[in-house]
């Protein structure tokens, strides 16, 4: 019997990449400037779990210095390394695919800093085609800013907020009940097909609750993603007769490519919960793919360091409850897609290396060379498989 886990940890960076600068992130290092954080604080962080497998020292080879606080620094369990992005974007769809063995070499459409952001004619067209009563935002902002900013003018005229990031993304945030959520899905599978011209990784209808300047985004959130290019990991285990389970927002990624089934959770816990289920069920040839988001959506891109250390904090403190159910020929990968740091300017992602930490019945424990594709993950796992080898990426073990 043979299964393979990945739980990635969006965002979870380990230090800038060498090509950072081009993106602004030289010296980026998310897990880094959390612990010199939580140093400074007083509370220094301590992830014994993952550390045992070989967090330090990946950071250490990823940035030539230990996470202040970390104390395990030998005798590691796991097989430890780190991965470079061989993709040009520092986006999620570019992380994840990648880590399936379908790097993206060209480059994504993005939309300017400026207001406004999104071509006229589009806009024109999604409000002919939706029959909306027009737009606000039309800018790059941070999601939970902006509807802060125009919830009440969204709520008091009917028009959804419409921004982007340094992402690929064009992003619908409107009121679920005041506008309707599935009003808004509506809108968004029109500017799904709106936006294929311009190269767009995703649209994500991002409604929110609340009233008088007070608004929260909701779990109902949904992307609309461009599928992959090529066939990914997820096709490949799929079509070697192997369930594929995707837990959070995987399926969304894949655009629901190679996936057999979807479960989903509210947040990091919930998921943590899904995963151990899946765990006790999942057969032979199964691989079953996490992503915890909230390290990316509620802390990284917030720039809140507290938050991003508790969440941490947490997720190593069940990872036990998760092991002690792994069974004979199990291997795990913890990784990651991408920087998020939360310290660093702005409210984007950061060009990071990421943590390639195996472990599991399955897992050697030894050092692994630095790996110049983030495939290297995926290839490993498909051999591991027995399922037909990816096109991009050496397997690591
Ligand atoms: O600020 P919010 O809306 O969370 O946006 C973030 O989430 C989107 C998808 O990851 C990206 O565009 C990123 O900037
Ligand atoms: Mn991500
Ligand atoms: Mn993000």
């Amino acid at each position: 019997m043979s299964r393979a886990f990945i739980l990635l940890l969006d965002s979870f960076g380990l230090g800038a990449l060498p090509d950072a600068d081009k993106y602004g992130d030289a010296g980026a290092n998310t897990l880094g400037h959390i612990a010199q954080w939580a140093a400074d604080a007083g509370t220094p962080m301590a992830l014994p779990n993952l550390e045992r497998i070989g967090l330090g020292a990946a950071a250490h080879k990823a940035s030539g210095a230990w996470p202040q606080g970390f104390k395990v620094r030998d005798g590691f369990t796991g097989a430890w390394g780190v991965a470079r992005e061989q993709s040009t974007g520092k986006d999620t769809q570019s992380g994840h695919w990648e880590i399936a063995g379908v790097p993206v070499l060209f480059d994504w459409g993005y939309f300017p800093k400026t207001v406004p952001s999104f071509p006229k004619e589009l806009t024109d067209k999604l409000q002919e085609l939706t029959g909306v009563p027009g737009w606000l935002g039309n800018c790059h902002a941070s999601g939970t800013t902006i509807i802060d900013e125009l919830g009440d003018e969204h709520v008091a005229s009917g028009k959804p907020i419409l921004y982007t990031s340094a992402d690929s993304v064009l992003q619908i945030a409107a009121h679920e009940e005041h506008f309707g959520l599935e009003r808004l899905y509506q809108v968004c599978e029109a500017a799904y097909e709106l936006v294929k011209p311009y190269n767009i990784g995703r649209v994500i209808a991002r409604p929110f609750l609340g009233a008088n300047g007070k608004y929260k985004r909701t779990s109902n959130r949904h992307d609309y993603a461009v599928p992959p290019v090529a066939p990914t990991l997820l096709d490949h285990v799929k079509d070697g007769g192997g369930e594929v389970i995707a837990l959070g927002k995987i399926s969304d990624i894949f655009a629901g490519q190679g996936v057999s089934r979807l479960v989903k959770g509210a947040d990091n816990m919930a998921l943590f919960d899904r995963l151990l289920e899946v765990a006790d069920e999942a057969g032979d040839k199964s691989l079953t793919f996490v992503n915890f988001v909230d390290f990316d959506m509620h802390f990284g891109h917030r720039r809140d360091v507290a938050g991003y250390a508790n969440a941490l904090h947490e997720l190593d403190a069940r990872l036990p409850e998760f092991m002690a159910k792994l069974k004979e020929g199990d291997l795990v990968v913890v990784t990651a897609d991408h920087g998020c740091d939360p310290t660093w300017s702005g409210s984007d992602h950061t060009r990071e290396h990421i943590p390639v930490l195996f472990f599991g019945p399955a897992a050697p424990a030894r050092e692994l060379p630095v790996s110049d594709t983030f495939s290297n993950i995926g290839a490993t796992l498909a051999k591991h498989l027995g399922v037909q080898p990816l096109s991009n990426g050496t397997a690591l073990l």
